[in-house]
């Protein structure tokens, strides 16, 4: 039985004349097939250092997390605790998912009463553009322990380490905040697990359309195949695959609860005409209840509440089919 969603015949549907005029009219670095020009050098950072018996090196390390969120909104993490066996295992669990039969994974439910938590492709999609050549499952942190072990052990310490940066950014900026370890939505946060299918070249979609994350700290494990870019000084460049290495991004909730500081940064994945990709990220959220206000003043953003965020979005997505995300609450 066919596990793979059918990616193929919605593309099929987009009037490709379309995509080749928006790809004459964009910027290059907005155009779908775009080529990165730089191999990525982002900050790598020992995060064990955080527990080094030199308080030097607790400082130094500390410093390297606020600037690399300063600079890049990205960087990459090693010693962070998750051991390689749990990190391959959990990605031979996460594969055993995604064979199941596409019937099975579109309705597969955590609990009876939740609505389904795999995703594939986009609903809204008009065009090659909005569209994403992927499927995943999104799972709230509440649900997790249904399923298997590995998963449970990989997001319990995924967790710990997301919210050690997060008190470590807030730490860097003055703030003795509690805000995360008070603030923490178990209901909101959640792990997604991303799986982008081989995508035929001539298709040239999106593995993942380009976005920002809107939580407070995104923590991904990506596999050896490559795909990830981030958008730097308006040029597109890859975070090459490591595989002792998470990956730590900005969230819009950071970069408005830091004045603009930390910054959440735009990043999409590249599909690959010959092989399968996977990847396994944990989002760390507030309750939807947590209003978030700027650190300082005069704040760039007026006060939101995490579930005002979400609807907004989702109201803009829904109409528009674009996130505006963090400018509608400018001030
Ligand atoms: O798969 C990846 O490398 C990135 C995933 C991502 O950006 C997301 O799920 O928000
Ligand atoms: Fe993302």
């Amino acid at each position: 039985m066919e596990s793979t969603p059918p990616l193929e015949s919605i593309c099929n549907k987009f009037p490709a004349k379309l995509h080749q005029l928006e790809e004459r009219n964009k910027p290059s670095e907005e155009s779908l097939n775009t080529t990165c020009r730089k191999d990525c050098q982002l900050p790598l950072i020992d995060f064990s250092n955080l527990d080094h018996k030199d308080y030097r090196n607790i400082e130094t390390c500390k410093r390297r997390i606020s600037d690399a969120a300063k600079e890049w909104g990205f960087f990459q993490i090693i010693n962070h605790g998750i051991s390689t066996e749990v990190l391959i295992r959990m990605q031979s669990e996460q594969r055993k998912l995604f064979d199941k039969p596409f019937e099975e994974k579109a309705n597969h439910k955590i609990s009876s009463s939740s609505p389904s938590c795999y995703r594939w492709g986009n609903p809204t999609a008009m065009s090659l553009q909005d569209f994403s050549w992927s499927e995943a499952f999104q799972l709230p942190l509440c649900d997790i322990s249904s399923l298997s072990g590995v998963l449970q052990e990989f997001s319990e310490q995924v967790s710990k380490i997301a919210k050690r940066i997060a008190e470590t950014l807030a730490e860097s900026l003055g703030c003795n905040s509690t805000l995360f370890a008070e603030n923490y939505g178990e209901n909101s946060s959640y792990v997604r697990l991303n799986r982008y299918p081989p995508c035929p070249n001539f298709r040239k979609a999106y593995g993942l359309v380009p976005h920002t994350d809107s939580d407070f700290l995104t923590v991904l494990y990506q596999d050896q195949l490559g795909g990830l870019q981030l958008l730097k000084n308006g040029e597109w460049i890859s975070v090459n695959p490591n595989q002792d290495a998470l990956i730590v991004n900005v969230g819009d909730l950071f970069e408005a609860w830091s004045n603009g500081v930390y910054k959440s940064i735009t990043h999409k994945v590249v599909t690959n005409p010959a092989a399968e990709r996977l990847s396994i990220a944990y989002f760390l959220c507030p309750t939807y209840e947590t209003v978030i206000q700027s650190y300082c003043k005069p704040s760039l953003y007026r006060e939101f509440s995490f579930g005002e965020y979400r609807k907004q979005i989702q109201k803009d997505v829904e109409s528009t089919r674009i996130k505006f995300g963090l400018s509608r609450f400018l001030k």
